[in-house]
C-alpha cells in the first residue's frame, strides 16, 4: 500500500442536516442533526478502511461524503489533491475534472435489488457505463468484457446470466452484479455500505472474500461500512487494513485491525467488542455488566458537551464533560484514539469520577423460579445486538431457562 499521497482525503469534515421542527411551527429554528462532526481521514491507494459504529452514528453520511455524493457543510474532501466540490461546481482552478472523479469513486449499495434497474437485463446494465465512457469499444468488445467479469465473480454460465433480469437472480448474484458495476470503470475507491448485511449469513464470507480479491485485481481501495465488528475485523485483517470507530458523528478511534480488536484503547471500542461474542475472548473477563453507564444514545441534534461518549462511558470523569478529546496517536501502536486516558498528564486523572451505574443490566428473580432479565439495549433497534446480549447472558447462566424482556417490549424464550 502506497502511503505517498492519499487518494481521498477528508479534512475536518462536518455534515449537518437541517430538520424542520414541525409543519405549523414557523417561529423556531430548524433542528440541526450533527451527522458528522470534524472528521479527518486519509484513504490511500490499495487501502481498506472499515467504519464501525451504532445505527445513526454517521457512517453512511461520512462514506457518501468521501465519494463526493454528500456535500460537507464544513471542511474539505479532496480526490488526489483536487477539492471534489470545487471540481463539481467548477470553482477556481480545477486540475481534475469532476467526471473523472465521479468515475473514480464508486459505491456498492446495501440492497442490490433496489440498486439494479428491474427492467434491464444484466448485459444492458453492465454495458451502459462502458458504452458511455469507452465509446471506442465495439458492442462485441463490451459484451466480451462483461462476460469476462461475470466469470471472474463466479456468475456462471455467463451467457445465461447475462441475459437475465434482476428478479431472476438470487440476492448473492444481484450483489455480484452490483459489485461488477461498481468496478467496471476501474475506480480508485469503492464505498461498500453494509454491502453484505442483506445477504444470508452463509454467503457473507464468500462475498467479503470476493470483494477483497477484486480489490487486489482492480487495484482499488475500499471504504466499508459495517455495524458488525466481526465483519469489520474479517475484512480489515485480511486486507491488512484499518478499522475506524464512529460515535455520534465523530471518529473516536482508528488503527490497524489487529490493534483495534486486541488492544482497543477507547472505552466505546471496548463496548463494541464486549457486544460481539465472537471477538470478546475469555481473556477479556467474564463480567456480564454492560460496560456503559447509560443505555440511551444521545440525540445527534444536541450531543453532549465535552467528550460525546461521557454520558455512557464507564470511566468518565468531570474533565470529560468540559473538554472534547482530540484524536491523537497512541505511541507505538499505529492507533489514534480520542480519549484523555491516553495522556497520563491530562487533568482527567485528578478530576472526580462521575456517578451512575444504575442503568446496567438489571436482574429480577421472578416467582416461579425462572430468571427474568430485563435487558436495557445498548444498541437501538438492532436485532443482532439484542442477540449478542442474550447470547452473552446465556453463557453465564446455569439455569434451565431464561426469559428475557427486551426493552422494546418483545418477549422471547
Ligand atoms: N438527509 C438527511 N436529513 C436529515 N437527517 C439525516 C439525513 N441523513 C442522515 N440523517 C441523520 O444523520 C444521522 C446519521 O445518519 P447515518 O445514516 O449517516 O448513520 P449510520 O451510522 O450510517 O446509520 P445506519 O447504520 O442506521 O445506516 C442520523 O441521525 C440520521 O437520522
Amino acid at each position: 500500500m502506497s502511503k505517498t499521497a492519499p487518494v481521498v482525503s477528508l479534512d475536518d469534515v462536518s455534515v449537518h442536516f437541517e430538520e424542520s421542527t414541525g409543519l405549523f411551527d414557523f417561529r423556531s429554528e430548524p433542528d440541526r442533526v450533527r451527522a458528522v462532526d470534524g472528521v479527518s481521514l486519509d484513504i490511500y491507494s490499495g487501502d481498506v478502511v472499515v467504519l464501525v459504529g451504532e445505527s445513526g452514528c454517521g457512517k453512511t453520511t461520512l462514506g457518501r461524503t468521501a465519494i463526493g455524493v454528500q456535500r460537507p457543510t464544513a471542511g474539505s474532501v479532496t480526490y488526489r489533491g483536487q477539492n471534489i466540490w470545487d471540481a463539481r461546481e467548477n470553482n477556481g482552478d480545477v486540475d481534475i475534472e469532476f467526471e473523472k472523479i465521479r468515475r473514480s469513486l464508486q459505491m456498492v449499495h446495501q440492497d442490490p435489488g433496489s440498486a439494479l434497474n428491474p427492467n434491464q437485463k444484466v448485459i444492458a446494465t453492465l454495458s451502459a457505463p462502458l458504452e458511455k465512457w469507452h465509446s471506442d469499444l465495439s458492442k462485441e468488445e463490451r459484451h466480451e468484457r462483461v462476460f469476462e467479469l461475470l466469470d471472474t465473480v463466479g456468475v456462471q454460465p455467463v451467457e445465461d446470466y447475462a441475459f437475465r433480469y434482476p428478479h431472476q437472480l438470487s440476492g448473492g448474484e444481484q450483489q455480484r452484479i452490483a459489485l461488477i458495476r461498481s468496478l467496471l470503470l476501474n475506480p480508485d475507491l469503492v464505498l461498500g455500505d453494509e454491502a453484505v448485511s442483506a445477504l444470508d449469513v452463509s454467503l457473507r464470507v464468500d462475498m467479503m472474500d470476493l470483494m477483497l480479491d477484486l480489490r487486489e485485481r482492480f487495484e482499488t481501495s475500499f471504504l466499508f461500512i459495517s455495524h458488525d465488528l466481526a465483519n469489520a475485523r474479517y475484512l480489515a485483517e485480511k486486507a491488512d487494513g484499518r478499522i475506524g470507530i464512529m460515535y455520534l458523528g465523530e471518529l473516536v478511534e482508528i488503527g490497524p485491525a489487529d490493534q483495534i480488536i486486541k488492544q482497543p484503547k477507547h472505552p466505546y471500542t471496548k463496548v463494541l467488542k464486549w457486544a460481539t461474542p465472537s471477538i470478546h475472548s475469555d481473556d477479556d473477563g467474564r463480567s456480564i455488566d454492560t460496560p456503559v453507564r447509560e443505555i440511551d444514545i444521545p440525540d445527534p441534534v444536541d450531543p453532549p458537551a465535552g467528550c460525546r461518549f461521557h454520558t455512557r462511558c464507564p470511566v468518565a470523569r468531570e474533565a470529560c464533560t468540559k473538554e472534547a478529546p482530540d484524536l491523537l496517536d497512541v505511541a507505538g501502536s499505529g492507533q489514534r484514539t480520542a480519549c484523555f486516558r491516553q495522556d497520563s498528564t491530562h487533568e482527567y486523572w485528578n478530576s472526580p469520577e462521575l456517578d451512575g451505574t444504575d442503568d446496567r443490566i438489571q436482574q429480577e428473580l421472578i416467582s416461579d423460579g425462572q430468571y427474568s432479565f430485563r435487558i436495557d439495549l445498548i444498541f437501538i433497534n438492532r436485532t443482532a445486538s439484542r442477540a449478542c446480549i442474550v447470547s452473552r447472558l446465556a453463557r453465564v447462566l446455569t439455569h434451565d431457562r431464561c426469559v428475557y424482556h427486551a426493552r422494546n417490549g418483545s418477549n422471547n424464550d
